[in-house]
Formats: structure tokens, C-alpha cells, sequence
């Protein structure tokens, strides 16, 4: 069993709990009353700057405990004023220590666009997401077949919310296009054995089709690395345990900020 089919177990039984608590026409109702989705991908695709969409994290399988995090709404309210394109909240609970409730106090709080990150396996939990007012869903090609791949992503377009398709391959990146991607993260980090390779970015980033937004997943330390995955055509960096190890976390966004706004990217960018 690979660590990511552990947490997949782990997440299919407490969503089990979730459903006989909350059954799926009264969550639609739920969702029904949130404001729609707003438009994510106009968010994050900014030809003259990288987007960084940060993360609200409080450990994780590779590295555990990385922060308490007692104010989830505060945290992300700091990144926001710092510029960030969009804020990831991590929901898993057993390894990562995040929660529906956490979504819902960043929600509140920020009015960029808010992606729920989790394990998603089932339709339920897409519904689930619109309802505690998520505007962006990672879906994860290496945790899905095809079939089921294909059919979360129309899902998600469908209640107007924007898929992350994320992929650590050639392989998965060709499913995740054929699944209709529209907005594609690169993973440096195998899910399978936590192992982080950052030059995962530049080596798939030329394999993506013209007019699906590229987003640079993990590992991003800090301004140098936003720069290197600018050069190599990101349209955003997703960036977690930097920011929540770090000092001052809406100085260190704007830090990165800066980076994927730097004057000698846009030569390289065009
Ligand atoms: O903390 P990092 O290395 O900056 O990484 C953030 C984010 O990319 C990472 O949390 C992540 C990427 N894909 C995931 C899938 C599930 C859980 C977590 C993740």
C-alpha cells in the first residue's frame, strides 16, 4: 500500500460519518445558498506575473507537525494582504490536521478565491466543497481512474468551480487533458512516496497544451524557486510549509509576489 492509498482509506471512512450526518440532497440545498463560484482561472492566468496561491497547512505525511495554526481565517486574511492570486486550504484530517471548519472560517474571511484541498474520491464531496464555498477542487489523477477522473472534473465545472488536475507524470498529465482539465498543478512531491523533485515543473511543463493555466505545486522555498518555475512557464506556485514555517506570512507572500512580477521574467514570458 502506497502512502497515498492510506490516506485515501483513511479519508473514504470519515467521509462515510459525513454522509450519514449531512445526506447529498440536503447538501445540495446547502450549496444551493452559497454564493456562486467565483472565476478562478481569470484569477490565476495573468500573462505578466506568476500567481501564488498559498497554503493554509498544518502538517503533513513527510514532514508532521509544521504549525498549530490556531487562527485559520487570520493566517489566510495575511496572505491575502500580501497578494496572493488565491488561498489552498487543506480538509484532510489525519495527516495534514485541516478540517471543513477551516474552509469555512478562510472563506469568510478572504475574498480571492478559495481551493479545497483534499482527497477527492466522490461526487459527494465536489457538492461538499461548493457548499462550504469553495471556488477551486483538487482533484488528483494518481487517487482516480479515467472514468471516475472525467466525470469529477465535469462535476466541478458544472457547479461552476474550477478543477485543479493535479498530475506528477507525462502519464497522468495526458489523463488529466483528456479528462478536460482545464487548470493542470504539477506536483513535485510523489504522493506515492513523498519524495520531492523540483525539477518535476520544467520537465512537464512543455507538455501542456496552449490555454491550460500551469500551476507549479511544492517544494517552492522561496522567491528564487517562484522565479525558476516562471521561467518554465508557471502561471502560478502553490506554496505551503514555507510560508506557514516562516516568519511573517503576509511579508513572505509578498515576497514571492514580487518574484513572479520580476521585470526580467517578462522577456521570458512572452
Ligand atoms: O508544503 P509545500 O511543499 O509548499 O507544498 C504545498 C502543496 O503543494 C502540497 O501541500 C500538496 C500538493 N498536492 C497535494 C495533495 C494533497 C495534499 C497536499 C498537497
Amino acid at each position: 500500500m502506497t502512502v497515498l492509498d492510506e490516506i485515501v482509506a483513511g479519508v473514504r471512512a470519515d467521509l462515510a460519518r459525513r454522509e450519514e450526518a449531512t445526506p447529498l440532497p440536503e447538501l445540495k440545498v446547502r450549496a444551493a445558498r452559497v454564493p456562486e463560484a467565483k472565476d478562478a482561472l481569470s484569477w490565476l492566468h495573468d500573462d505578466a506575473a506568476v500567481g501564488v496561491i498559498a497554503e493554509v497547512k498544518r502538517s503533513s505525511p513527510s514532514k508532521g507537525a509544521l504549525a498549530p495554526i490556531l487562527d485559520p481565517a487570520a493566517l489566510a486574511a495575511q496572505y491575502a494582504a500580501g497578494g496572493a492570486s488565491a488561498i489552498s486550504v487543506l480538509t484532510e484530517g489525519r495527516r495534514f490536521g485541516g478540517s471543513l471548519d477551516d474552509l469555512d472560517a478562510v472563506r469568510a474571511a478572504v475574498d480571492v478565491p478559495v481551493l479545497r484541498k483534499d482527497f477527492v474520491v466522490t461526487p459527494y464531496q465536489v457538492w461538499e466543497s461548493r457548499a462550504h464555498g469553495a471556488d477551486i477542487v483538487l482533484l488528483i489523477v494518481a487517487a482516480l481512474e479515467q472514468t471516475v477522473l472525467t466525470s469529477l472534473v465535469e462535476r466541478v465545472h458544472s457547479l461552476g468551480m474550477t478543477a485543479l488536475v493535479e498530475v506528477h507524470d507525462a502519464e497522468e498529465l495526458s489523463r488529466a487533458v483528456d479528462a478536460g482539465a482545464r487548470c493542470l498543478g504539477v506536483n513535485a512531491r510523489n504522493l506515492k512516496t513523498l519524495e520531492v523533485d523540483r525539477t518535476t515543473f520544467a520537465r512537464l511543463a512543455p507538455l501542456v497544451p496552449p490555454g491550460i493555466v500551469r500551476v507549479a505545486e511544492s517544494g517552492v522555498r522561496g522567491p528564487h524557486d517562484v522565479m525558476d518555475h516562471a521561467r518554465s512557464g508557471a502561471d502560478a506556485v502553490l506554496v505551503g510549509e514555507s510560508l506557514v514555517t516562516g516568519k511573517d506570512p503576509r511579508i513572505a507572500v509578498a515576497d514571492l509576489v514580487a518574484a513572479g512580477a520580476h521585470p526580467s521574467l517578462r522577456a521570458v514570458r512572452q
